[in-house]
Parts: structure tokens; sequence; C-alpha cells
């Protein structure tokens, strides 16, 4: 994804103590949730405003777009809302082994070349992660707009600890909506599908 300079991000995020930049243990009473690559913010500030009781983690590596999360004020006086920028491979410096209750992957970039393939957010060394930090029998729901990548990632979790256990190409609007998803609802089928850990 293309993602414009924001001049002040740089100085924005690392002056702010509400958004995590280097490697900590994040623990919480409440289960967390995490989604992974959260772009802008906007569908996990929903989630964790319709659900204190729960604690949601957003996890973005890309500084410019993690400052977009910054401006929401409202997204920053939520006490049970973490922000990271940081990349996906260090989810493990982040997470403890069977900490995790979900995983949310929306509208991941979907790399459509081959010799990219790897770099796809359900390619097999992510699942392995994903499979690390979460709880037994917790879940990876995934959305999409691009076929290929759904097709291929339902592949990818057949050589998973993952059992997907729904999967739809028409998928309706859930109760929070991503940036991403409603743009790209206007335009296309939305394809979709939840995972459990076997
Ligand atoms: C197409 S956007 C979708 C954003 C948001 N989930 C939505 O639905 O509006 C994909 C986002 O995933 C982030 N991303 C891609 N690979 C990542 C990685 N390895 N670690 C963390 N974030 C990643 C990108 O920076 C981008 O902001």
């Amino acid at each position: 994804m293309r993602t414009k300079k924001v001049k002040q991000a740089f100085e924005a995020i690392h002056q702010s103590n509400l958004i995590m930049t280097t490697p900590q243990i994040i623990r919480s009473e409440q289960p967390m949730v995490l989604e992974v690559g959260s772009g802008k913010g906007k569908f996990i500030t929903e989630l964790a405003k319709l659900h204190p009781d729960l604690h949601y983690i957003a996890f973005e590596k890309d500084i410019n777009v993690c400052y977009r999360i910054l401006e929401k004020q409202e997204a920053l006086l939520l006490p049970n809302l973490t922000i990271v920028q940081d990349d996906a491979n260090a989810l493990l410096s982040y997470f403890e082994p069977k900490s995790v209750s979900k995983i949310y992957l929306n509208f991941s970039d979907p790399w459509p070349k081959k010799r990219h393939h790897k770099r796809r957010l359900t390619a097999e060394t992510y699942l392995k992660m994903y499979e690390t930090i979460l709880v037994d029998e917790g879940e990876l729901e995934f959305r999409s707009d691009f076929e290929p990548l759904y097709t291929d990632s339902l592949e990818y979790l057949m050589t998973s600890r993952f059992e997907v256990y729904w999967a739809n190409t028409q998928c309706e609007a859930r109760e929070a909506v991503s940036e991403y998803e409603e743009k790209k609802r206007k335009e296309s089928p939305i394809y979709g599908f939840k995972a459990k850990l076997k």
C-alpha cells in the first residue's frame, strides 16, 4: 500500500507514550484481541469502544499510517486499546505464547506477485507466529476484496494448525468496519473466513 508521508509522524510517535515502538511484552487482565496491519485504526477503535471488557491491540508497521491512529484522539482515550508501530515479524517480542484470544487480518496487502507471497500476512511464517501467541482454540478472522489472497490463504491454512469453520465470498458488514472495507465494499465482493486453532 502506498502511504502519504506525514512530516511530523516520526516525532509525534516517538514523543507519544501511547504508541509502543520498541518490543515489550503486552499483558492484560482482559482477553487480548489483535489486529495485524490495522491501518488507520477505524476497525479496532470501534471494537474497543463496543467491548470495554476486551483489550485490543492495533499492530501497524507504517509510521505514517500509525500517525493517523494517533490523530484519532478518541482512540487515545480508550484504556482498552494499545497501539504498536512495528512489523508483524516482531510479534513474538510483544506477545507471550498462548496470550491472544483472537487475531483479525483486514484487507491485508495482497502481494500478487509470486515472489512476494512470503510477505503476505497469511504466509507460513506469520501463521506459525499466530499459532504460538493464540490461546487454545484461539481464532483468526480474515477479510479481503482480493480473491486470490482469499483462496491462497485458505490453502496456506491447510498445512497449519488452523481449522477453517466458516468461509464466505459475499461477507456482510460486521459491527465495525475498517477504512478499506468501507471503500472496497462499494466495488467488490468481500471474501472472508474464520479459523480456529486445532
Ligand atoms: C491495505 S491496508 C489495510 C488496513 C486496515 N486493516 C483496513 O482494513 O483498513 C494494509 C495495512 O497492513 C500494514 N501491514 C502490511 N504488512 C505488515 C506487517 N508485516 N506488519 C505490520 N503491518 C503491516 C500496512 O502498512 C497497511 O497499513
